[in-house]
């Protein structure tokens, strides 16, 4: 793995580093294998990266979006992982349907749309059962417990290492995530993190020791390279 830090003066610049790295990997997916597999991450602090990428001259119909997580809500329900980068960027751009891959949440049956994503994700990256395909770019999130995509501290997801797609657990409420050895896999993790409020988990995350079953992001260590972006209000106490 390939770790790189980098803090940025505050959120405009943070966004505009994470535009300008997630467009290079993404061309350069393109021209290595002809396309990029991109998943995205849900939350509040990638919308204004969506609203930028909507502006960008992109080969559109090389790129297939995925999501690293989903609440499981319905996709017109304003929390929506699906809903937000829709209306910030898919919906925006010239982009082929069959392209934009969204987990199900339409089953009543949490585990059943689990199964149906992992049953498409196999095809589409033509891997065995049992076996982890390489997304190009994953964008993935941190909350202020530490979690990131729906690998919530202390619940099962963060033990399930034999699935692409498993059911996390948010306070009780279902929600549909990657596993780690899936996020895992990749060949380039960007985490973007912004604001105070994460400090005090940031902490943690960077500790020499701290339990990565409380810190659940403390354990995304991708095979390929893994690059944390922070504004100065997230990172200013970061020691790295
Ligand atoms: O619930 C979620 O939270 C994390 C972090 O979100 P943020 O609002 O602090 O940016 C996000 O990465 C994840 O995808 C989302 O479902």
């Amino acid at each position: 793995m390939h770790k790189f830090i980098e803090v940025l003066p505050d959120k405009t610049s943070l966004i505009s580093r994470a535009l300008s790295l997630t467009v290079e990997k993404i061309k350069s997916a393109i021209e290595r294998r002809g396309q990029c597999t991109l998943a995205l991450s849900g939350g509040s602090t990638p919308k204004p990266l969506y609203e930028a990428l909507a502006e960008q001259s992109l080969p559109w119909e090389k790129i297939h979006i995925f999501w690293g997580d989903e609440r499981y809500v319905a996709v017109d329900h304003p929390d929506s992982n699906q809903l937000m980068a829709r209306q910030a960027w898919l919906d925006k751009i010239s982009i082929p349907a069959a392209n934009i891959h969204p987990m199900p949440t339409g089953a009543q049956n949490p585990a059943q749309d689990a199964q149906t994503h992992e049953m498409e994700l196999t095809q589409f990256f033509k891997v065995k059962p049992g076996d982890f395909p390489a997304f190009d770019v994953i964008l993935l999130g941190m909350g202020d417990d530490a979690h990131t995509a729906s690998l919530f501290p202390q619940t099962d997801a963060l033990k399930v290492n034999d699935r692409l797609i498993t059911v996390g657990n948010k306070d009780g409420q279902p929600r549909l995530t990657f596993t780690l050895p899936l996020i895992n896999q990749a060949h380039c993790v960007i985490f973007l993190v912004a604001g105070e409020s994460k400090r005090p988990a940031l902490a943690q995350v960077f500790a020499e020791v701290a339990s990565e079953t409380i810190y659940p992001s403390r354990s995304i260590q991708p095979q390929g390279e893994l690059f944390w972006l922070f504004d100065q209000a997230a990172g200013a106490e970061l020691k790295v």
